[in-house]
């Protein structure tokens, strides 16, 4: 099918967003324009001139008036043309605003608001479970298949069903008697850091830089999880993560990526040498993806030669082992599963550790709160209780589901496409194949479920806490790990992993923030995921001394 008429030399989101109206067919411009031109027999240039004078006003006549997105509010300029969105993701303020645009258009102009041509956005937070939900099989959109330069990985996967396929063969992978099972694993890395705590960092000044040290111990754990080799980064000295840089790399490029997918994916073809010699970002994310590839290649070979014997339950081998087609288990396929499984991983559940340290740290209450339940639960720092009894310690858990509420997950929304039938919102009738998304950003800043919503309150978990209607879970309208058949597949590794890291530190030491403020961990950039403010070196902090 071929998509709306475009003229902007930006990516078009996709092939099946076109919107075709009685009153207005797509090949009415086009073919008017070329009668013109035969007849007419005009030079090349102005062939061009005189098509764009046409087809511009056209396109924006068809946005405007005939588009069966026409009839939803929202501001005229982002119903004319994709270049509004492109203005909010890049340039302004260095790029990743439009969600608190959004937000502004979502004051002005109601719960549903048109912000593209293409795309509504919701602000309701009832409504997200019907959005995001398993039963109605929407796809995810393709406009946002090429953010991270992984466009076959499950997380990049439009189409429901072949996402459905593709999902299924990870999933028991991520299951929390796995989880549990891998948690001796994800314990040892927490002991090393508190080892070096203690050896390196207690009663010093030595500054503990945690984006450094919690993108290690991202990577060191799903690293061996995944693959069974370990990066042993938390080993290094100030814990530093070659991959965090690459990580960063990724977030920077997204809005572009996502905005010209061409330059996203030509990108990937430039020379390592070239772009290490002009310093750029994209070096460490091609080193980076060189090396998760090096690892598919090598279980790919080991499988071949019957000698995987050392990967056996690693997560490709699952894979490969699964009742999946052919081209399913190909190397470009595995690679870009592997490259999207280790970025999901790291970065999220750094961030949420990250602003769950800083907000602890930052609120002397909340803090002893904290240490008195652990000097319950760890009587003997020594000998820590298992995975299974620190998830039960209620206040730590309030902390978790807090931080993850100000950390969002992802913050920027994850739209749907109703391919075969309409959605309906409200009065409002969707049209099928029109993007609408909604996001964690403004369901976590609802005030009317989250009063006082920028503070950190773990007060507001306990107690199997209810929604606006006195009858829903709160926990419904926690959204940090998405919903439906998209909702993160490894929500049982993240919080296993926090819980075991959050449990040692709080119990082990007492710990105070180095130069940083709320400045440091509150959103200031939405790259997908939240970025502070521009200069922020992250949380960081001293350890002051050990606790028993
Ligand atoms: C605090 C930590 C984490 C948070 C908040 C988080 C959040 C999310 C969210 C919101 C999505 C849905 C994205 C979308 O709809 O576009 C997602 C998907 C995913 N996450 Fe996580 N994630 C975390 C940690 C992890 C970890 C440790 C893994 C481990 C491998 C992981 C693996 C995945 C995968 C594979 C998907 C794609 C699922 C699919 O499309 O079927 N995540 N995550």
């Amino acid at each position: 099918m071929t998509s709306e008429l475009e003229f902007f030399p930006k990516a078009l989101p996709v092939t099946n967003l076109t919107f075709t109206h009685p009153a207005i067919s797509q090949k009415q411009p086009q073919s008017l324009l070329l009668s013109y031109i035969l007849s007419a027999k005009l030079s090349t240039g102005s062939v061009l001139l005189t098509g764009l004078l046409f087809y511009i006003p056209a396109l924006v006549l068809y946005r405007l008036w005939f588009s069966p997105l026409a009839r939803f509010p929202g501001p005229k300029l982002a119903a004319a043309t994709g270049w509004y969105e492109t203005y909010y993701e890049i340039v302004k303020k260095g790029g990743g605003q439009f969600t608190f645009q959004i937000k502004e258009l979502h004051e002005r102009y109601g719960p549903i608001v048109r912000i593209s041509p293409w795309e509504l956005h919701i602000h309701d937070s009832e409504y997200y479970d019907s959005l995001y939900t398993s039963s109605l099989g929407l796809d995810k959109s393709p406009h946002i298949q090429h953010r991270f330069g992984t466009p076959s990985a499950s997380f990049s996967t439009p189409e429901n069903d072949l996402h459905k396929i593709r999902r299924n063969a990870v999933l028991p992978f991520f299951s929390k008697r796995r989880i549990h099972e891998q948690a001796a694993m994800i314990q040892k890395n927490v002991d090393l850091i508190c080892y070096r705590f203690k050896t390196e960092y207690a009663g010093t000044d030595n500054v503990v830089r945690m984006n450094d040290m919690l993108s290690s111990y991202g990577t060191d754990v799903i690293m061996t999880y995944a693959f069974n080799r370990s990066r042993k980064f938390l080993s290094e000295p100030g814990f530093s993560s070659k991959f965090a840089r690459a990580i960063q790399g990724l977030k920077d490029f997204v809005h572009i990526a996502q905005q010209f997918p061409l330059v996203g994916s030509l990108s990937r073809h430039v020379p390592q040498w070239l772009l290490a010699f002009v310093g750029s970002d994209l070096e460490a994310i091609v080193r980076f993806e060189t090396e998760i590839s090096s690892h598919v290649q090598q279980v790919l070979e080991k499988r071949a030669s019957q000698c995987n014997e050392d990967q056996k339950g690693t997560i490709f081998v699952e894979i490969l082992n699964a009742n999946l087609p052919a081209a399913e288990k190909s190397f470009a396929r595995l690679k870009d599963e592997g490259i999207g499984i280790v970025g999901a991983a790291i970065e999220t559940t750094k961030l949420a550790n990250m602003v769950i340290i800083f907000h602890i740290l930052h609120n002397p209450q909340i803090l002893s709160c904290l240490q008195t339940e652990l000097e319950e639960v760890i009587p003997d720092p020594e000998s820590p209780p298992p995975l299974s009894a620190l998830e039960k310690a209620p206040y730590l858990a309030a902390c978790i589901q807090e931080g993850l509420r100000l950390a969002y997950g992802t913050t920027a929304r994850s739209q749907r496409i109703s391919r075969h039938r309409p959605l309906q919102y409200k009065n409002w009738i969707i049209p099928q194949n029109a993007m609408v998304g909604m996001d964690a950003y403004h369901m976590h800043h609802d005030e009317t479920v989250f009063p006082n919503s920028t503070s950190f309150k773990p007060d507001r978990w306990l107690g199997n806490p209810k929604g606006p209607d006195g009858v829903k879970s709160l926990n419904r309208y926690m959204v940090a790990f998405s919903r439906g058949t998209r909702m993160c597949a490894g929500s049982n590794l993240a919080l296993a992993q926090m819980t075991l890291l959050l449990a040692a530190l709080f119990r082990n030491f007492d710990m105070e923030l180095y130069e940083t403020t709320r400045r440091d961990v509150d959103i200031y950039r939405d790259m997908v995921g939240l970025e502070a403010a521009p200069g922020s070196k992250g949380v960081r902090l001293r350890v002051k001394g050990c606790r028993t």
